[in-house]
């Protein structure tokens, strides 16, 4: 019996950039693994490089050392098999919802044929968006502007779906509602999910797994299982082990208050 590789696996990996004041380090030696249908959560403070950690992933950039590899291959270019959604869901505002779900295939192969059209009319009918295909993302709320970005990242049906604080932008109630959506097309069709969030109630009702990360240069501090079986619900959320869970993990993102210098003696 083979097993299967991980779905993402980063071993040392490392990320400087060239800024106008010099080499800035955001990552500096991070090691992880992702198993393939797992849904991980990672959190950390602003600026540790959890969006660089995704875009590594997908492919839309080389690391400056280390490995990378995703389902058992190097990542050495960005790949198809691989769905991004971003906080800003960044439609093609004069385009039809439709047109922006079969952009990836318009922009990559130059025409779009009758079946990437049924499959764009699907995967909406899947996001709760059937019969708003002819409509523009302007005549859309917030949430379906979003429910069309996971559209368009699905459309392909990659095998990995990066999510990069997909629902920060929404309010409260329609985020919660998104969550609970985003578990029921992740259990309909399995895939390895990366979840970036600042969210702890988010990481923890969506995750298998939460990826705590340090402050820059960012490393995984923390690889925690969420204790939580699923499906998911309010209920659960409020379970004892679960509210632990939770204040360990503030615990590990908020750091104490440094003391206030003592006044000098006059
Ligand atoms: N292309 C780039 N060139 C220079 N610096 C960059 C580049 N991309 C990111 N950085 C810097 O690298 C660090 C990590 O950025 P990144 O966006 O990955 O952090 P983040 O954890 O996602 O932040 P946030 O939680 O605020 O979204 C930041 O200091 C950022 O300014």
């Amino acid at each position: 019996m083979t097993l299967a590789p991980p779905a993402i696996s980063f071993q040392d990996v490392a990320q400087v950039f060239a800024t106008k004041s010099g080499p800035l380090t955001a990552l500096g030696g991070v090691n992880l693994e992702v198993a393939q249908h797992e849904f991980v959560a990672v959190l950390g403070p602003s600026g540790c490089g959890k969006s660089t950690l995704l875009r590594l992933t997908s492919g839309l950039m080389m690391p400056s050392a280390g490995q990378i590899t995703v389902l058992g291959l190097p990542v050495t270019r960005p790949r198809e098999d691989v769905g991004i959604v971003f906080q800003q869901p960044t439609l093609l505002p004069w385009a039809s919802v439709e047109e922006n779900v079969v952009f990836p295939v318009k922009h990559t192969k130059g025409r779009v044929g009758p079946a990437h059209r049924d499959r764009a009319r699907e995967i909406l009918e899947t996001v709760g968006l059937g019969g708003f295909g002819k409509r523009l993302p302007g005549e859309l709320s917030g949430g379906m502007q979003q429910r069309v970005g996971i559209a368009r990242a699905l459309f392909l049906n990659p095998d990995l779906l990066m999510m990069d604080e997909p629902f920060s932008a929404l309010d409260a109630l329609t985020r919660d509602e998104m969550g609970y959506e985003l578990l029921r097309l992740w259990q309909a069709s399995p895939k390895t999910v990366m979840f970036i969030t600042h969210s702890i109630p988010e990481a923890v009702l969506l995750a298998d797994r939460v990826l705590v990360m340090s402050e820059r240069p960012g490393r995984v501090i923390a690889d925690l299982k969420v204790p939580l079986g699923r499906p998911r619900s309010e209920e659960s959320l409020r379970a004892p082990e679960v509210q632990e869970f939770a204040a360990h993990l503030r615990s590990l993102l908020i750091k104490p208050a440094k003391p206030s210098p003592k006044p000098e003696a006059a």
